[in-house]
């Protein structure tokens, strides 16, 4: 069976085309500035020359089209005919309460994504509008969600529920939902599978430290707690957004400077995180490099998000009542030596031991990188949400067809 992946942002459209008898990716790509001028999109058919294309992509469907365009393309293309493709995956970041697992795409689930437009307003449209633009392509096979938030429906309510009027949630479902759950689920199972020991009896917390960040407490193979709440915004610093803060800045920040909702959702959204305080970049190897140059605020952003990661995994620690594995994965997490060497460095007190040459190896396998000694297993996983999407995709076209 052939399963393309669709993970549709507001401006870009990422693909990964697999063939599930042996999980192997066919061709992978994205298109990017979808709405501006000047769209480029980037396909890497597997085996084959990686080709880019510029050229005016007003809006998603227009996109797809390209995408199918080029997987069946004479030179560049993978496929025979797009009749080959059997099931489309989609990520879709909020589920809300609706979504504990992953689901085959209907009217139904379409109108309740549509109704969670309101809690993710920066997501589920875009993701909405991949949806729409795949099915206006490819009418006649399944299509799937898989939820960023349904890995983290097994929260207890002590860890979901905020300390406000409870009416909040009974209305307007204000909680505590999380993200990147098919990254936690995959990394935490896939560590596991590394260290040979049944998921039930570890407890891990999963760093999926990238763009955006969070942190999950995996107990028993569950999602205990993680750091993102309602929105993504919640719990670490990233790259522009500030993740925790006290919430009385946010009214006394728009009073003092005049602010629209709009304004100060932007503010903490895309021009906080590591960007602000350095004042430079939201990219991880900028700041690091500032840092062994000495630069001052380089330094202030990586102390702070440093800071901020290793007391919450001395919190998801008190949370477990202690901690098996840790494990490092997403763009920072995976290539990022010196974040996970300072960070374990100050996590002596949990017995974390690493082996500093083992942490600078590059490689895209599951890794340890703690020492024999060490009473902590400490492992950096390459996560892999669009596989997870693609195995849930098959999973439930199978069940379907019964
Ligand atoms: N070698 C590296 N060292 C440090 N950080 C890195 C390195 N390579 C990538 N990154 C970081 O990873 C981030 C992207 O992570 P990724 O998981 O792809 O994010 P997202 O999926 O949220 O876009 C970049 O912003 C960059 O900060
Ligand atoms: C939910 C979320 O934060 O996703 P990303 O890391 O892709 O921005
Ligand atoms: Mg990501």
């Amino acid at each position: 069976m052939k399963i393309l992946v669709i993970n549709a942002g507001s401006s870009s459209l990422k693909y990964q085309l697999y063939d599930m008898t042996d999980e192997s990716v066919l061709a992978k790509g994205l298109v990017e500035r979808i709405g501006l001028d000047s769209s480029i999109l980037t396909h890497k058919p597997t085996g084959k020359e990686e080709v880019t294309e510029v050229s005016d992509i007003l809006e998603h469907t227009t996109a797809m089209r390209k995408v199918l365009d080029k997987l069946v393309d004479k030179t560049h293309g993978v496929l025979d005919s797009i009749d080959e493709i059997d099931a489309v995956g989609h990520r879709v970041v909020h589920g809300g309460e609706a979504f504990k697992s992953s689901a085959l795409i209907t009217g139904e689930v379409k109108a309740e994504i549509r109704r969670l437009f309101d809690l993710a307003p920066l997501h589920n449209p875009p993701s909405m509008m991949g949806i729409t633009a795949a099915e206006a392509n490819l009418p006649n096979v399944p299509h799937t969600v898989v939820f960023d938030t349904a890995f983290h429906q097994t929260m207890p309510e002590k860890a979901y529920l905020y300390a406000i009027p409870k009416v909040l949630y009974k209305k307007h479902k204000v909680r505590r939902y999380g993200f990147h759950g098919t990254s936690h689920a995959y990394v935490s199972k896939t560590a596991a599978e590394f260290l040979n020991r049944p998921i039930e009896d570890l407890k891990i917390i999963t760093c999926h430290i990238g763009n955006g960040a969070s942190l999950t407490a995996v107990k028993d193979g569950i999602s205990v707690d993680t750091s993102m709440g309602m929105t993504p915004l919640e719990g670490l610093i990233m790259g522009t957004r500030s993740g925790d803060l006290d919430p009385a800045i946010v009214p006394y920040v728009m009073n003092k400077e005049e602010l629209t909702i709009n304004e100060v959702n932007s503010m903490l959204n895309k021009h906080s995180g590591l960007l602000a305080i350095s004042g430079s970049s939201s990219d991880m190897r900028d700041i690091t490099d500032g840092w062994e140059a000495g630069k001052p605020n380089e330094t202030l952003a990586f102390e702070m998000y440093e800071y901020r990661l290793r007391k919450y995994i001395g919190a998801y620690a008190a949370a477990m009542n202690g901690v098996d594995v840790i494990v490092f994965t997403a763009g920072v997490g995976e290539n990022s030596a010196i974040v996970r060497d300072k960070v374990c460095e100050n996590l002596t007190y949990l017995g974390v031991e690493i082996d500093k040459e083992l942490n600078k190896v590059r490689s895209g396998d599951p890794r340890r990188i703690s020492t024999p000694n060490s009473k902590v297993e400490v492992l950096v996983v390459p996560t892999n949400e669009e596989l997870m999407i693609a195995r849930d995709t098959l999973r439930i076209v199978q069940e379907s067809k019964g």
